[in-house]
């Protein structure tokens, strides 16, 4: 098996890889009158030529670009599902004793391991509830980490506290998908992108204000405007805004949380040229989370892809997007546009449930709803006999098919004829439980109706429905324990490393089709 590190540490930066933008506003992000919210190649010359004024206090040189700033490894964040009394308590009057603790705990992030390169902007896409923001905010350590190490500019973060790690929040910094949520409507924006600056304890009154004034140009935004309050600026520069605050302190390194998804599409693209531009002007680095993966091939560097707590890819932008290897970066590929996943229906590109964190499946996070499962090594499979089986498998378990005679199934699923040897033996006992032939019609159509609804083990339902349940439920748990769970895919956490064929000089992917 390669490496389990996502990354490797000696790849040389990409950025000049990346498109510059023109980075020419419209205008046409204009609620506001506050500011013609433009920015112009122009000033950025401008503003390259004035960053020595603030440079020195740029504290990032002690990391070459290109190597790793921030170095992630074994990182863990599970959350208590439930708070309270009871929590974790739970009661089966089967089992003795009764009462039980379980550990009832989210595993939002789950051991993860990468690093974040200087200069670089680290793209993280992946469906919603994957752990991309828990992620993002454990590194900053608004979230402890349960396990693993978090290492900036060779410094474990997990270590530090009180005074050193306020101290080194200055060099990290977060902005946040809701422009408007995030800025107090209360204060000016003078004041909001000051506040930063006070707490840090940085500059005088007079310092503050022209820099203030400075930051507000160099995010797009007219310096006159510093007396005005957020209400005044349409969301695009409210976003700016957001950057100026979160670029106040000088940091090296900035999480950025969807910070363009709440915006119109023609918007999004102006911030996004304008954070591309301070990127180069500040020598930031980014962690870049979104779900849309326009956004994210428009911005990155680089891509991680993250499943259900794990990273399951990570390579070079190009590379993830012509040259994917984990079925799972293949489907929201196949996806694009990425419909918004809050929106009900957008999962349907996927099939079946994501799994709950709580009780993640072993080996590969993906494989309960991976079309390409490998076939267990137990057995001497045909490729055919091995979909064919796979097939019937997944049938099976989410019942996608009406009431069937054992022949019927067998010509339907296996074209007539069960695979050899003991994978035969065991599909046909699996037949033989779900198949109608020992059920009067009347049983099989009361047992269709209350099928469709019963998928808790049988416990709800009654009569002929209870024990056709049963025989589904136990064809599933023979088939997936024959044969899903004997797969390498159940057995082994995939982690491999392969030669990119597009670019870069890593590509990693946790998929057991590399081994
Ligand atoms: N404070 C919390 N307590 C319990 N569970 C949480 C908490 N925060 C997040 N989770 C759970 O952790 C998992 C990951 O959530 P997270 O918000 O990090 O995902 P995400 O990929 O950022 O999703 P989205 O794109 O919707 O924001 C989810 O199952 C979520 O319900």
């Amino acid at each position: 098996m390669a490496a389990a590190r996502a990354n490797g540490p000696t790849e040389v930066n990409t950025m000049s890889e990346r498109t510059s933008g023109t980075d020419t506003g419209t205008g046409a992000d204009t609620n506001a009158n506050a500011s013609t919210d433009t920015d112009t190649p122009s000033d950025a010359g401008q503003f390259a030529s004035e960053a020595g004024q603030f440079g020195s206090e740029m504290s990032g040189e002690t990391v070459p670009y290109g190597e790793p700033l921030v170095e992630i490894e074994g990182l863990k964040k599970y959350f208590d599902q439930s708070s309270g009394l009871f929590s974790g308590v739970s009661v089966d009057t089967s089992q003795f004793p009764p009462i039980s603790v379980g550990e009832e705990r989210v595993k939002a992030v789950d051991d993860v391991t990468f690093d974040i390169r200087r200069g670089e902007t680290l793209g993280l896409v992946g469906e919603s509830g994957c752990g991309k923001s828990t992620l993002g905010r454990t590194i900053l350590r608004l979230l402890e980490p349960t396990a693993g190490r978090i290492s900036f500019k060779g410094e474990d973060l997990a270590t530090l506290s009180g005074e050193d790690l306020r101290t080194k929040r200055s060099e990290i910094q977060m902005i946040f998908q809701d422009p408007q949520a995030s800025l107090d409507p209360r204060l000016t924006i003078g004041q909001i992108i000051e506040e930063p600056m006070h707490a840090h304890g940085m500059l005088d009154d007079e310092g503050r204000e022209a820099r203030a004034k400075d930051l507000l140009e160099r995010v797009g935004l007219d310096p006159h405007h510093y007396n005005r309050y957020p209400h005044a600026f349409s969301g695009g520069q409210r976003q700016r805004v957001n950057l100026a605050r979160a670029l106040s302190v000088n940091p090296d390194f900035i999480v950025c949380d969807e910070p363009v998804s709440a915006l119109d599409v023609s918007i999004q693209a102006q911030v996004l040229n304008t954070m591309e531009r301070l990127q180069d002007e500040f020598g930031l680095t980014y962690l870049f989370i979104a779900h849309d993966l326009s956004v994210i091939r428009h911005i990155s560097d680089r891509v991680a892809v993250m499943y259900l707590g794990n990273i399951v890819e990570l390579a070079d932008k190009e590379e993830l997007f012509e040259n994917p290897q984990h079925p799972y970066t293949e489907a929201l590929l196949e996806s694009i546009p990425v419909p918004d996943p809050r929106e009900t229906g957008a999962r349907g590109v996927l099939e079946g449930e994501v799994p709950s964190p709580v009780d993640p499946p072993s080996g590969c996070r993906f494989r309960t709803r991976c079309p390409r499962l490998i076939a267990p090594e137990a057995y001497e499979w045909t490729d055919e006999e091995w979909a064919q089986t796979r097939a019937f498998m997944r049938a099976v378990k989410r019942r996608t098919f009406e009431p069937m005679t054992a022949a019927e199934l067998r010509a339907d699923f296996f074209g007539g004829t069960l695979p050899q040897g003991e994978p035969g033996r065991i599909v046909e006992e699996a037949i033989e439980l779900v198949a109608t032939d020992h059920e009067s019609a009347a049983e099989v159509t009361q047992a269709g109706q209350q099928g469709e609804t019963a998928t808790d083990g049988g416990q709800a339902t009654a009569g002929g429905g209870q024990s056709r349940v049963v025989a589904w439920n136990s064809a599933t748990t023979l088939l997936l324990e024959s044969f899903a769970e004997q797969s390498i895919c159940a057995r082994e956490r995939p982690a491999y490393e392969i030669e990119p064929e597009y670019g870069g000089e890593s590509h990693f992917t946790a998929c057991h089709l590399q081994r």
